[in-house]
């Protein structure tokens, strides 16, 4: 059975080029667009939510076939025209020694493929069926949608600032563990959504000095 590594992918700044501007080309693009990638998309066509990207200069747009060349100097490659032909002749040209490729309606040419993603602040779960089923992928997106709600958020944060204040605080390891455990019980997240986050940081700190001064 095939099985594919995951790892989460530092794109900021990354040149990306896409072949193709149809439904499928949107979709990565959107993805890419938030995690900070510079975005090139070759097409004679683009979809609206595409031209929009395109008006409000977000990503250059060259209104063409693609043509010999045009994958050079890109860390990252998603071949998505609608000509199953096209996108294989596409593919010889990829540089596998610098290039990451994606190749939409090819999975057994794919360097990597893109998993289902919740994100919920730092929090970022992603889904894949290495392939078999695009679609139970994007149903358990869904489901873990409602199971960890946009409080996460807020959490999330939550938990990094409380993390890095803690780290700062000179604690031995014992009462460190102790409180990084005890921000992770269910009453906390209760509490911030009661009170805000910001009370709870300040209740959870004080008590933390109270203790450390006893
Ligand atoms: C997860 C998601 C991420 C994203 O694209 O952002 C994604 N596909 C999504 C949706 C989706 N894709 C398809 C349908 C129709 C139902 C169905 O066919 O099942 C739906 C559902 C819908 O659109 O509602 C059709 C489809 N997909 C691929 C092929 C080609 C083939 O299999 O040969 C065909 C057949 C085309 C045809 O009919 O010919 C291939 C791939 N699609 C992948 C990812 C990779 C494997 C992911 C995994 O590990 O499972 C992989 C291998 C390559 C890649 O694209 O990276 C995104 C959900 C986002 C979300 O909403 O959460
Ligand atoms: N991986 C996935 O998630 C997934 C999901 C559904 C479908 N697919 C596959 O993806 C393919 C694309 O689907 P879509 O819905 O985006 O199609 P689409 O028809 O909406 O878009 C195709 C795009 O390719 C462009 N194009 C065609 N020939 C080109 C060329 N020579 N150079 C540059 N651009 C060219 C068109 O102008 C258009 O913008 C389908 O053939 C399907 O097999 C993949």
């Amino acid at each position: 059975m095939k099985a594919y590594y995951s790892m989460f992918v530092q794109m900021k700044n990354r040149p990306c080029i896409v072949i193709g501007g149809g439904k499928v080309a949107e979709r990565k693009i959107g993805r890419l667009l938030q995690v900070g990638a510079h975005l090139t998309v070759i097409s004679p066509s683009i979809t609206e939510q595409i031209r929009q990207w395109v008006d409000q200069q977000q990503i250059i747009w060259k209104e063409r076939e693609y043509k010999r060349g045009d994958l050079e100097g890109y860390f990252l490659v998603i071949i998505a025209t609608d000509q199953a032909e096209m996108n294989q002749l596409i593919y010889q040209e990829v540089n596998h020694q610098y290039q990451l490729v994606n190749v939409v309606d090819a999975p057994d040419l794919c360097t990597f493929i893109v998993p289902s993603t919740v994100t919920r602040g730092y929090l970022q779960i992603s889904i894949s069926t290495n392939g078999a089923s695009p679609g139970l992928a994007k149903k358990i997106r869904q489901e873990i949608e409602d199971t960890f709600g946009e409080e996460y958020e807020t959490y999330t944060l939550f938990l990094a600032e409380m993390r890095e204040w803690i780290l700062q605080q000179n604690l031995n390891a014992r009462t460190r563990q102790y409180y990084f455990a005890k921000m992770l019980e269910d009453e906390i997240l209760t509490r911030i959504k009661k009170g805000g986050k910001e009370r709870v940081m300040d209740e959870i700190k004080q008590e933390i000095i109270q203790k450390r001064n006893v």
